[in-house]
């Protein structure tokens, strides 16, 4: 049976009751930033709201959102958050000067943030942060990884109803015909290359996706310790590894690693960064993981936000890339999010991940996913290791 347009007063009781038991285990102090008990009580409160919204009003709600992102987006574009004091307030027309945006048009885009809470307005009528605000306005930050994904994605996807039509109903398998090079007009280009040709829209990707690295657990949850060799038989190969944090990362949660084991694979441009941030003895290697695997069994190769880069064929080719090269106790370890196979509103950011990567020909996974592609190239899944705390996984495979 369908539940009530609007809920009942015995469901809002209900919901109130689940939301106050939720409450009482409420502590941001637990386990680091007290995610799993935000979660479940963040959940519980958006059930509230779910069951008090007349299906009517669903339009709206959904307009709603989608006016917040162009609102924010331009918002960010003339750096308005900036210019709002941290501890204080501004009045309109001092905004507007310090931005040179007519304080009308201003006006619109502020009252539309207003009311989703996004930004404060006092008394006197003058603009003041709240802590979402205020976050936009560092960099790098959380606007910056807002601002990759709007601009790099949800701007290429918005009419995906209409690649799907033209293209049919399946998921892309090739990057260079994804609906991001489609509605750059560019198809045929890889979508590395389309951005590449405006430097700005390039760095604005890059930094959001080390926000979204630095803010996804990798030590902690994973026993790299276990690695270890003798000799100097490589501990960890980390193939198409950025810049360098996430070796950095595992080297500073395992110290009795030796930093001379460990071997940085990349394009040349990110070998460039890794330099600056990583210990000398870390071997930095040019290495496209299109081509064969130059490190022989190493005890490990990590993938970390590689294959949700792409397609399953594609993923399916850098990993037979590396199979030729490991021993029989070698490690594959993918490092992207993981899917549960029922999600529920706790996994909105994997999901939303996903969607992203929708656009581009890329895909995040569930282990089942995983265990496909894996035995395509002749591997097999040997445990799946989520991150206790916020977001996170290591998929484990060895040859099958
Ligand atoms: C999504 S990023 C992930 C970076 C890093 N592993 C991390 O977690 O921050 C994908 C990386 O793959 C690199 N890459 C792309 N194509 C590559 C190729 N053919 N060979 C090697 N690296 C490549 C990019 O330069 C980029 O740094």
């Amino acid at each position: 049976m369908l539940p009530p347009v609007v809920a009942t007063v015995q469901q809002v009781d209900e919901q109130m009751s689940r939301l106050v038991a939720a409450a009482k285990h409420y502590d941001p102090a637990l386990s680091q930033d007290g995610t799993a008990c935000r979660m479940r009580m963040i959940s519980q409160a958006q059930e509230l709201i779910r069951s008090l919204t007349n299906p009517a009003d669903m339009g709206a709600v959904h307009l709603a959102q989608a006016n917040e992102l162009v609102a924010v987006r331009t918002l960010l574009h003339v750096k308005a958050f900036r210019h709002i004091p941290p501890d204080g307030s501004i009045s309109l027309s001092a905004l507007s000067g310090a931005m040179d945006v007519q304080e009308a048009l201003l006006e619109r885009l502020l009252r539309m943030v207003v009311c989703t809470g996004f930004l404060r307005q006092l008394q006197n009528a003058d603009y003041a942060h709240t802590k979402f605000s205020l976050a936009y306005a560092s960099i790098p930050g959380p606007g910056m990884h807002f601002q990759l994904i709007y601009d790099e994605s949800f701007l290429m996807i918005d009419n995906y109803h209409l690649f799907l039509e033209q293209k049919g109903y399946k998921e892309t398998d090739d990057q260079r015909y994804s609906p991001y090079t489609w509605k750059s007009g560019q198809e045929g280009k890889m979508v590395w290359e389309v951005m590449a040709q405006t430097p700005e829209r390039l760095h604005a990707f890059q930094g959001g996706l080390a926000h979204l690295s630095h803010t996804t657990r990798l030590t902690g949850f994973y026993d790299f310790g276990k690695l270890n060799t003798e000799s100097d038989r490589p501990i960890l190969v980390d193939v198409g590894g950025g810049a360098g944090h996430s070796i950095l990362r595992i080297l500073q949660a395992h110290p009795q690693l030796q930093p001379n084991k460990f071997i940085l694979q990349e394009l040349k441009e990110p070998l460039e960064q890794a330099r600056t941030v990583l210990p000398e003895q870390v071997c930095l290697m040019e290495h496209d993981f299109f081509t064969q695997q130059p490190v022989k069994a190493a005890r490990a190769y990590l993938l970390r936000f590689v294959m949700h880069d792409y397609s399953d064929t594609v993923c399916v080719e850098i990993l037979k890339q590396i199979v030729p090269a490991m021993a029989p106790d070698s490690l594959i370890l993918i490092s992207d999010f993981c899917l549960p196979e029922l999600v529920s509103s706790t996994d909105l950011p994997a999901v939303t991940m996903d969607i992203t990567m929708l656009n581009m020909g890329g895909k995040e996974r569930s282990e089942r996913g995983l265990t496909k592609i894996l035995s395509a190239a002749g591997l097999e899944l040997v445990k799946a290791y989520h991150a206790d705390v916020g977001f996170g996984a290591i998929i484990e495979a060895r040859l099958a």
